[in-house]
């Protein structure tokens, strides 16, 4: 199991949060309104997945950890495709789609929309993207997540890229974030930190042991082996995201840099 750079901050209680995970959202009768929505599964995935030969990072990490100031800092230097799970589902709630008012109050509670809901909409943006490379920010949040993406998709990740943040300072980047979320307040991010060590960390823990795990600060040490498996096996790095922006893209770009040298098929 993943162990954070610091301890449970005091803003956090260490008492079993039971309750996020027995009775995350009624799922259950959720669920069923969305039946006849769930997309396909297809045994190896939409055909058009498999012919693209798509790169597929997840870029992981706690609330305010800085993924979506990472994700576009890769887009402007590696043209990947950014898709923010977070972002889609606020879309949809902002389209008024027949749900919203579920989808608002999870978000709101900082707990797991249904995955179906999740990856239809992720689903979607790749099938109708020309991109082959993609950056899903946010996803998946749980092990569930992870399976329904692995079995309506046919497609499992090349990278997986961990910010993992002190606790104090994820609260702090998410209070003074300023964008008018309905979920960058204390409550609901005392609740989004427990989600994210109860379903979160378990996904970044398989990863970890499915492929190959690397720490990003010592990337010159592994550079060879580090891109000519990256492209072959799943490689999932840790990065340390306290520090500036820019520092941090500094370790963050050589990851990219080195599966671009490697590779015939993507040019990064
Ligand atoms: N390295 C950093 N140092 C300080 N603030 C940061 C850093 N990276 C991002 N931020 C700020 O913290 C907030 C959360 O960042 P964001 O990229 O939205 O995180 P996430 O997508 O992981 O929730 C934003 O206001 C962002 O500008
Ligand atoms: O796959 C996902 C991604 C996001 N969310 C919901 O959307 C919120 C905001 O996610 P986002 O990734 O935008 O937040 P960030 O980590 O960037 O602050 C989460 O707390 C969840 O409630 C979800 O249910 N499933
Ligand atoms: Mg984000």
């Amino acid at each position: 199991m993943w162990r954070r750079v610091t301890s449970l901050s005091p803003v956090i209680s260490t008492s079993k949060p039971t309750s996020l995970v027995q009775a995350p959202f009624g799922f259950k009768i959720w669920r069923s309104s969305f039946s006849t929505e769930t997309p396909t599964v297809v045994k190896d995935g939409p055909t058009s997945f498999k012919e693209r030969n798509l790169f597929i990072t997840f870029v992981l990490g706690g609330p305010g950890s800085g993924k979506g100031t990472q994700c576009q800092k890769i887009v402007e230097t590696f043209g990947f495709k950014h898709l923010s799970a977070g972002e889609l589902l606020r879309r949809e709630i902002e389209s008024n789609s027949e749900q919203w008012s579920q989808m608002l109050n999870t978000i709101k509670e900082g707990r797991i929309v249904p995955s179906e809901v999740t990856v239809k909409l992720i689903q979607k943006e790749m099938e109708s993207s020309d991109s082959n490379k993609f950056l899903i920010d946010g996803f998946p949040r749980t092990e569930e997540n992870r399976i329904a993406f692995e079995q309506f998709t046919g497609l499992e990740p090349n990278v997986v890229l961990f910010f993992d943040c002190p606790e104090e300072e994820m609260v702090k980047r998410v209070l003074n974030r300023n964008e008018g979320r309905v979920d960058d307040n204390i409550d609901t991010v005392k609740k989004r930190l427990k989600v994210f060590e109860i379903l979160n960390l378990p996904v970044i823990d398989y990863y970890s042991k499915r492929g190959k795990l690397r720490k990003a600060s010592i990337w010159k040490l592994n550079f060879l082996i580090t891109h000519s498996s990256s492209l072959l096996f799943l490689v999932t790095y840790e990065i340390n995201a306290v520090g500036t922006e820019d520092e941090i893209f500094e370790k963050v770009r050589p990851i990219f840099s080195a599966c671009g040298m490697m590779s015939p098929y993507f040019t990064f």
